[in-house]
């Protein structure tokens, strides 16, 4: 990394930014701050921060009192309560308008109150409980304590500003996300939904313990109204349900009017989710040969959303076309996002089009293109995103229908998290239909004969939460590469090829028709 950054044209050598200094996204920024956060992005220094990253984690796991490393394990539900609180309470945006000096718990503590939408008594909130919800961040890295009780933002706080000044927040609080990045709405969505269903991962998973029996009664008769206990017990197929006590799915129970403000939330949250993998990496033609695919070859981007990763592509290679999936009601305003000006070439000409399909249903018969004709298959099916959200008879489903429409050559291409093995994986992928060696399998991703986890632990554990969400929440998961590639074989796909983004767990993988 200091190589990197010593290598820098300029008077000063360029320093990796400072934890103790905000960045935020809206502000402007000294020409060398702005140089300095854009290299934290250069592949050399991603890779070399994932193994000190790693390294920090096993050092801890390895010399810290295991007693405490347990208390801090089984307790880590509260750092996920006190950064939902700190998003919550709008303390970022209050400590950004404090500036770097800080201030003092009970003044945040005072414009806390003033902000709320409430602004009454019961809205009063009491300094000396919010002191000890700061100091816990502040343990963590997550702000500073500057002096006795006085707290500041820090860069890690800093990702939870909405960009919003206090008196916007006051004026609109409902506006909070409207125009940000989305990570603060990724965190109250995660402080929220998904931290309560995991509360109850054990009681779903393991349904015949004392405890979850004994909740069921319980929610049984706090949902119902209803004392007896002849009342049917609720069907809580998910920790989701079992925390929301609601029989609906996830995205059914978000349809519900009295959830409209945390649908709302859903979608800006999903913008934020954006930075585990940006659409733009899909166009490197070591992720697919795209450059390799004949003129007017059709892509067709299977729930494609409102066609973020087709315009990215369809700009870099003006030789295909793209059709992008989705359903109704996203199609039906999927152009309308990208206003008059943007992309509006790609639209007009018909490169991009859109089209209601359900993933579930059957793939129509033929595909008609703008100044290119009846297409009786495509050329590509790209499927980002769209898997790790449904269990595997689903994800068989969607895969099964692709494949039933597929021509001969027609290619699958999988954009996903691949959760690599915690230990060395030497194991083959013949019984999944891929030939071994896999092109672009690894075997581990840490550097050779270092004694870092094979997945460099703590450096890809965000991937691993997300894992454990998907779970919780959707009964779904994140897969390794076996999981996918037996799943994508049982829908008639043989995994060909994979490669992965530096420094990221996602993977671009092929399958062809078995
Ligand atoms: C996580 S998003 C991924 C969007 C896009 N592929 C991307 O990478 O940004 C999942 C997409 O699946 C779509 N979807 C969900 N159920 C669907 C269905 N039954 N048929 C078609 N699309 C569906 C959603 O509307 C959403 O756009």
């Amino acid at each position: 990394m200091e190589k990197v950054y010593r290598a820098q044209p300029g008077d000063r050598p360029l320093d990796y930014p400072s934890l103790d200094v905000p960045f935020y996204k809206n502000a402007t920024h000294a020409p060398e701050a702005e140089a300095a956060e854009k290299l934290a992005s250069d592949p050399v220094v991603v890779v070399a921060a994932s193994h000190i990253v790693a390294a920090c984690g096993q050092l801890a796991a390895s010399v810290h009192r295991p007693f405490f490393s347990l208390v801090e394990g089984a307790k880590a539900e509260h750092v996920t309560a006190c950064l939902q609180y700190l998003e919550a309470s709008n303390t970022v945006e209050i400590l950004r308008a404090a500036g770097p000096e800080g201030m003092h718990v009970d003044d945040i503590a005072h414009r806390i109150g003033e902000l709320s939408e409430a602004n009454d008594a019961s809205a009063r909130v009491d300094g000396s409980k919010l002191s000890h919800i700061l100091r816990l961040l502040a343990t963590y890295h997550w702000l500073r304590e500057v002096r006795p009780d006085v707290f500041a933002n820090n860069r890690l706080s800093a990702l939870v500003d909405s960009g919003k000044t206090p008196e916007e927040l006051r004026a609109a609080p409902e506006k909070k996300y409207d125009g940000t990045d989305g990570l603060a709405a990724f965190v109250a969505m995660c402080g929220d939904e998904f931290f309560k269903s995991s509360a109850y991962m054990a009681d779903a998973l393991l349904p015949w313990t004392e405890r979850a029996t004994s909740l069921r009664k319980l929610s049984n008769k706090d949902g119902a109204g209803a004392t007896s206990l002849t009342v049917r017990e609720p069907k809580y197929e998910t920790p989701f349900s079992f925390a929301f006590r609601t029989e609906l799915g996830y995205f059914d129970w978000m349809e519900l009017p009295e959830n409209k403000g945390r649908l709302a939330e859903f979608g800006r949250a999903m913008t934020g989710a954006r930075l585990w993998e940006v659409a733009e990496n899909v166009v490197d033609s070591a992720a697919f040969p795209w450059n390799e695919l004949p003129k007017d070859s059709v892509v067709i981007d299977v729930g494609g959303g409102v066609g973020s990763t087709s315009v990215v592509l369809a700009n870099a290679y003006p030789h295909l076309r793209f059709v992008v999936e989705d359903r109704k009601q996203v199609v039906d305003i999927a152009p309308s996002i990208w206003g008059s000006t943007q992309h509006a070439e790609l639209l007009a000409s018909g490169r991009v089009s859109y089209l209601a399909q359900d993933f579930f249903q059957p793939q129509p018969p033929h595909i008609d293109i703008a100044g290119v004709g009846t297409v009786s298959f495509p050329s590509v099916y790209l499927v980002r995103g769209c898997t790790h959200n449904w269990p595997d008879r689903d994800v068989q489903r969607m895969l099964r229908l692709l494949r039933d429409s597929a021509g001969p050559t027609t290619k699958l291409l999988l954009v996903e998290v691949i959760l690599p093995l915690a230990c060395y994986d030497d194991t083959e992928l013949e019984d999944a239909g891929a030939a071994p060696p896999l092109p672009g399998a690894e075997r581990t991703l840490a550097p050779a004969g270092s004694p870092l986890l094979a997945n460099l632990g703590k450096a890809h554990a965000s991937e691993y939460l997300l894992d454990i969400s998907m779970m919780a929440v959707l009964n779904a998961k994140e897969r390794t590469l076996r999981e996918l590639s037996t799943l994508a074989l049982s829908a008639g796909w043989k995994v060909s090829r994979v490669t992965r983004a530096q420094g990221s767990l996602w993977a671009y993988t092929t399958a062809e028709p078995a």
